[in-house]
């Protein structure tokens, strides 16, 4: 198996590209994208609708694959893995976040948390899962099952079952894009301080640029490439890149965003 070195990061593509259809029907989903995310940072993947970022994700977490190019979880190339690897890899190194909560509705939210570990026959280490209980504030809700809980308490439960593993790094897709600012905002402070207190390396697609004002980091796709890359976002900056961005995809006079 090919490996990243030491000092890796906790996830690289190389050189990527995909392409769906063939003919006129064609389409270049990402086009030799080169990424490096670094261990214990927060990045936020943003671009227009169509321009790569749920591709990108999903070649990096190990979901699809890449017509070429290399990805790289930790030391693990993925292409050099086979089908059991890369199952465990996406088991014990990755979380997931979706935007639906994928939530299992007849399991109570402790039961849901624990899954992805009972599942590869591990016991959550008790003294982080109750820090990540106690950071999710779901105390008082863990035998509560998904349809007695909100929107925002569902998505805390995702976010622990996510965190619980301790995985390398965690993906998520718009995790807030079901849910009130409020809730939102909850769960966007929760991911930030997974990053802050315990070094969590976070991926997050997002079209929002107040949740994307959370990451350290924002990078920006257009047609299958990164056009941009800004660190220490805030709403405003990131507005402002959204607008240069979709003005250079759509060279109509670019939209309030
Ligand atoms: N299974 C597929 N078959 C054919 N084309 C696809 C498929 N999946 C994605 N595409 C195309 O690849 C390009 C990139 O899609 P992708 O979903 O990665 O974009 P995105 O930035 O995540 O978009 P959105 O913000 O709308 O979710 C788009 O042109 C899309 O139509």
């Amino acid at each position: 198996m090919t490996t990243n070195g030491t000092g890796a990061p906790a996830a690289r593509v190389a050189n990527l590209t995909k392409t769906y259809g063939t003919g006129d029907a064609l389409v270049t989903a990402l086009d030799d994208v080169t990424l490096d995310l670094a261990n214990g940072e927060f990045t936020a993947v943003m671009g227009p609708s169509g321009s790569g970022k749920s591709t990108l994700m999903h070649c990096c977490a190990a979901l699809d694959t890449a017509d070429s190019g290399q990805v790289y979880v930790g030391e693990h190339e993925l292409s050099g893995m086979k089908d059991k690897q890369l199952t465990q890899l996406r088991r014990d190194e990755i979380g997931f976040i979706f935007q639906s909560f994928n939530l299992v509705p007849t399991l109570t939210a402790e039961e849901n948390i624990t899954l992805p570990l009972a599942i590869a026959g591990r016991k959550p280490e008790q003294e982080w899962y109750r820090r990540v209980i106690d950071a999710v504030d779901l105390e008082d809700r863990l035998t509560h099952k998904p349809n007695q809980l909100s929107g925002g308490q569902q998505q805390r439960v995702a976010v622990a079952r996510a965190l619980v593993s301790q995985p390398r790094i965690v993906f998520a897709d718009e995790p807030t894009g079901n849910l009130d600012s409020h809730s939102g905002a909850e769960v966007l402070t929760l991911l930030r301080r997974s990053v802050d207190d315990y070094g969590q390396t976070i991926v997050m697609v997002t079209h929002d640029p107040v949740a994307a004002a959370y990451a350290d980091r924002v990078v920006f796709l257009a047609d299958g490439r990164i056009v941009d890359d800004l660190r220490e976002p805030d709403r405003e900056s990131v507005i402002q890149k959204l607008t240069e961005v979709s003005a250079r995809v759509d060279p109509a006079p670019p939209t309030e965003v």
